[in-house]
């Protein structure tokens, strides 16, 4: 085995869970409800931010029980790396936001610079409205850049994986929510 994946298979080994996979689920019907609730009506398009909300997106969509379209968008600030530095631009949507009520859908919510980056480009590009959903927000105890219209759970300040959130690249489809042993 390559030196990386050791490093993963370690990293795996010895993370703590702090949300069971039930858990997770649980949050995710209770964002659906609200959505279902609010953005009903609102000709939505669901903005998947790829790579990490893939995994919230993908579980939060047969929840909605509304017409909506979807298309992704990839801003990276961590690049495989547990701590941000500037924006990458990796892919932008297809469809135009001319007009039209978007849903963001991430991972998780940490500085909030990611997310508040891709509402603007929203808006920038004419959405009538850019909203927000994260699956995650982590306790900073500061504010944030952006406010979420939905958040799934509270989550602890550590670096995390699982769900959508990788650990240098792996470990996304980790099926709970874990911390970092190096950064307990
Ligand atoms: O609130 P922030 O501090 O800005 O961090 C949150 C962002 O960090 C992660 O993405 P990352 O940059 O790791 O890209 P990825 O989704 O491709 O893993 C995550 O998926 C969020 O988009
Ligand atoms: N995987 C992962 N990505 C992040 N991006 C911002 N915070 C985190 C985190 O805790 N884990």
């Amino acid at each position: 085995m390559n030196r990386l994946l050791e490093e993963i298979r370690l990293v795996e080994q010895q993370a703590l869970l702090l949300h069971s996979e039930a858990e997770v689920e649980a949050a995710l019907d209770r964002m659906a409800e609200r959505i279902n609730r609010t953005l009903a009506d609102s000709d939505l398009l669901v903005l998947c931010v790829i790579n990490g909300g893939i995994i919230a997106a993908g579980k939060l969509l047969p929840r909605l029980d509304f017409p909506l379209t979807v298309d992704s968008i990839h801003a990276s600030r961590y690049r495989n790396a547990t701590s941000g530095s500037d924006i990458h631009w990796l892919y932008k949507p297809t469809t135009s936001l001319a007009g039209r009520s978007v849903l963001i859908v991430d991972d998780i919510l940490d500085e909030g610079h990611t997310l508040q980056a891709i509402v603007d480009y929203c808006l920038a590009q004419g959405a009538r409205q850019a909203l927000t959903a994260v699956l995650f927000d982590k306790q900073l105890g500061r504010e944030k850049p952006v406010k979420p219209d939905f958040v799934g759970l509270s989550v602890a300040n550590h670096y995390l994986f699982g769900y959508g959130m990788d650990y240098k690249g792996y470990l996304r489809n980790a099926p709970g929510v874990y911390a970092c042993k190096e950064v307990l």
